[in-house]
């Protein structure tokens, strides 16, 4: 895990160090130069030639020392550059002096005619965008997306905003990049909506702010765990131990119970059952109606069944307090059933509410959030909505988010808020949010992007890992972040062909494989 921060947070950092006396601004251009340099002698060793494109602030003023860098090297370079050097900011403005060569205007016709180029460098624009790229500005970027030659972001693709994730201009208007290398810690913005597209993959540059990182450590609300987008290798020790079993009696490690459908609409709760029983709960029941009793007993085995009558049925079955863990919604049906199924099964244990538990409030998600209030205990209930079913009980937020006023993350830190309960809101780049605060994006993108992964059911799997690890575990962010990873995983060690019944079964090699 990693943390990520808001561009005014770097910022934050870096003049915290220099205030202090511990670095010159100077200092930082250059190893962060130095390090987009490095990044891309390791990715593409044998060019020779590139065009750098400067804009008008310190990230074009990186742009500046990469280009003396590379001349350094014999590369053959030429220079693009944005605004009156005078009007830099003073590291800048230094460096643009201090490049030996020439720097013609920044324009897309100039962009076009450099045609014999190994790389291109976009430093244009990095965490001082303030507002939407237009004009010749706004050529260039949309021209850097027909460049022949491979694309390296400095710091972020120009144009990306890096709180949210999003072009500030119209779409189109963010080069794809082929790499992205960015400065002592990811933002936001690379991990969320078009970021993760728009970078390609992304390199972190080391320069030395971990002390005035650590400074931000006790605001935790706006700190944020990612996983990065690459695979894991030795990445994974801090995970490790949320996998561990406890050792001793299988009520040691609770007992999930998944809540099924009416006759052939069972699938789902097995499929959720049998991932919670894979990722390690001690038991796992089937609460099935009477009438799939018989269709579910004859497709489970190590899964026990129930015979559950509604919501008065669940309620008897839920006065056994070693249940730890309940997981509904999957396949249950849209209406007041399922409302009351809900209402019963709020309580003093975990409680993942999905798919059909989340519609069902859609015409009064306020019924739902009383309910959960309710409780009276904190982070008892996590929802794990698609975008779909997100914007059915957060209407006002959806909105936002789709009018780019506020970011996912946002716009699932005010659901958190507005509902009283964990929201994990799916996607290639899933957002988890609590109402204590923490949130977590996890972006699988790169090599850890898995587009097989949209595949039926697979949902409610997630919410079978969810269930599965809340029920042996007293953290519900934990356990989604957790469970969100590992489905991840499961999806990447099968590769494509995948179907959601394969997910459980990748459990124990991606556990073993980890070392658990
Ligand atoms: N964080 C670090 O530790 C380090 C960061 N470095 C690099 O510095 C940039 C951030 O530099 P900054 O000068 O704050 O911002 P930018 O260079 O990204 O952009 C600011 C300039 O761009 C102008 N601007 C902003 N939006 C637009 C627009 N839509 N159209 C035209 N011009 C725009 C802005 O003009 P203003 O009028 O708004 O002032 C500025 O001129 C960071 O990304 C890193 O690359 C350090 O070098 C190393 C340490
Ligand atoms: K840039």
């Amino acid at each position: 895990m990693t943390e990520v921060v808001t561009a005014a947070q770097m910022r934050g950092i870096e003049s915290a160090a220099i205030e202090a006396g511990a670095v010159t601004g100077a200092a930082l251009m250059e190893r962060a130069g130095a390090g987009v340099v490095a990044a891309i002698l390791r990715q593409w060793p044998e060019a020779q030639s590139a065009t750098i494109l400067c804009g008008p602030g310190n990230n074009g003023g990186d742009g500046y020392v990469i280009a003396r860098l590379l001349a350094e090297r014999w590369w053959d370079v030429r220079v693009l550059g944005m605004g009156d050097a005078e009007a830099m900011p003073p590291d800048a403005r230094a460096n643009r002096a201090a490049w030996q060569g020439e720097v013609a205007p920044l324009t897309r016709a100039n962009l076009e005619a450099a045609t014999d180029t190994d790389i291109v460098v976009d430093a244009i624009f990095g965490t001082g965008l303030t507002r939407a790229p237009a004009g010749e500005v706004l050529s260039v970027l949309k021209a850097l997306g027909d460049c022949a030659a491979p694309l390296v972001a400095v710091d972020a693709p120009s144009g990306l905003c890096l709180d949210r994730g999003i072009p500030l201009a119209r779409e189109g208007s963010v080069p794809k990049c082929d790499l992205t290398v960015t400065f002592e810690v990811p933002k936001i913005g690379h991990f969320i909506a078009d970021g993760p597209a728009c970078c390609g993959a992304l390199e972190v540059v080391d320069l030395g702010l971990s002390h005035w990182r650590g400074k931000l450590g006790a605001d935790t609300t706006r700190l944020i765990d990612a996983v990065p987008m690459v695979p894991p290798t030795e990445g994974t020790p801090h995970i490790l131990p949320n996998f561990r079993k406890k050792t001793g009696h299988k009520y040691d490690n609770g007992h999930a119970l998944v809540v099924s459908g009416g006759p052939s609409k069972t699938g789902a709760a097995r499929l959720a059952a049998r991932a919670a029983l894979r990722i390690g709960a001690g038991l796992v029941t089937v609460a099935s109606p009477p009438t799939a009793l018989a269709e579910n007993a004859m497709q489970l085995t190590a899964i026990m069944t129930r015979r559950c009558g509604g919501a008065a049925g669940l309620s008897e079955i839920l006065e056994d307090a070693r249940f730890t863990a309940l997981c509904l919604g999957p396949s249950l049906g849209v209406g007041e059933q399922t409302r009351a199924m809900v209402r019963a099964a709020l309580g003093p244990r975990f409680v993942v509410l999905d798919a059909d538990a989340l519609t069902s409030f859609e015409e009064d998600p306020s019924e739902l959030f009383e309910a959960i209030a309710a409780v009276g205990e904190p982070e008892r209930v996590i929802l794990t909505p698609h975008g779909g079913e997100f914007g059915r009980l957060f209407p006002d937020e959806n909105a936002a988010l789709d009018a780019g006023d506020i970011s996912k993350l946002d716009a699932v830190r005010e659901a958190a808020q507005r509902s009283g309960a964990v929201v994990l809101l799916k996607g290639a780049d899933t957002v988890i949010a609590s109402p204590d605060g923490r949130s977590s994006i996890h972006a699988a993108h790169c090599a850890r992007s898995v587009p097989w992964l949209a595949t039926a059911g697979a949902g409610d799997v997630l919410a079978g890992l969810i269930a599965g690890l809340a029920a042996r575990s007293d953290d519900l962010h934990r356990a989604a972040a957790d469970a969100t990873w590992l489905h991840v995983e499961a999806a990447r060690a099968f590769g494509p062909g995948l179907i959601a019944e394969d997910l459980p079964e990748m459990v124990p090699r991606v556990l073993r494989d980890m070392g658990v």
